[in-house]
């Protein structure tokens, strides 16, 4: 793990959105497109708005979530939303979405079709996370139903409930992110710096995001 950190959030945020940019613009240089997998809550939205106005070929890239709150889009917890309003504008509207929601009762329900529509975008080619002051990342939390399953599984989707999530999640496992070929986290604030270094020295079990961060850029900011 490779630990960046910078003197505010606001430069760290419209730092790492020229890195993404970049990564992005060099691997449209060798392949046809480009996946990029972004999370959604509250830290990455002033990325969002530096990065959706990137002079890049956008229609040769394909965004997606790293997980999602099972919640329709108009809910103000809806990672979809989030992305719709804050990055899948402006020059990156271009852009192809490829979704983790559709409407449904349950994840399960439609975690197969949503999981068949992943494989063209496997590897990712380039992955931003975050993470919990409770060391989860994606929807991988600690004590999760399905915690077993999403990070030693095979199987590239997971629908989860945890006793930290209010609603139903679906994320993608962590076989996927660790098969992403470029992987950042971005983190703000002293918890969440804390919960990082806790997490270097315990399991993926007991700390999900610990699954990750070999070979991951963490970027932090106090504030
Ligand atoms: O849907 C989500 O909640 C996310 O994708 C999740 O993994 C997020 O990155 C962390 O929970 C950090 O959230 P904050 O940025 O809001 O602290």
């Amino acid at each position: 793990m490779e630990l960046v950190e910078y003197p505010d959030a606001e430069m760290m945020m419209m730092d790492l959105a020229n890195i993404l940019a970049s990564e992005l613009k060099n691997c449209l240089l060798v392949h046809d497109h480009a996946s990029f997998a972004v999370p959604g809550g509250t830290t990455p939205g002033p990325i969002f708005d530096s990065l959706c106005g990137v002079d890049l070929d956008w229609s040769r890239v394909h965004v997606m979530l790293t997980d999602e709150r099972w919640v329709p889009e108009t809910s103000e917890r809806s990672n979809t939303r989030l992305l719709k309003e804050r990055l899948l504008v402006d020059r990156a509207a271009e852009a192809v979405y490829v979704p983790l929601y559709a409407e449904a009762e349950t994840p399960e329900e439609k975690l197969p079709e949503l999981s068949e529509a992943l494989t063209p975008e496997l590897p990712i080619s380039v992955m931003l996370l975050g993470m919990g002051a409770d060391m989860h990342t994606a929807s991988i939390f600690p004590g999760a139903d399905q915690l077993e399953h999403a990070l030693h599984g095979s199987d590239r989707l997971v629908a989860m409930r945890a006793p930290g999530a209010p609603e139903p999640r679906i994320t993608l496992s962590a076989n996927v992110l660790k098969s992403a070929m470029s992987r950042h986290l971005v983190i703000v604030g002293a918890e969440k710096r804390a919960a990082l270094e806790k997490a270097r020295h315990l399991s993926p079990d007991e700390a999900p995001v610990a699954a990750i961060l070999n070979g991951t850029t963490v970027h932090w900011a106090e504030r």
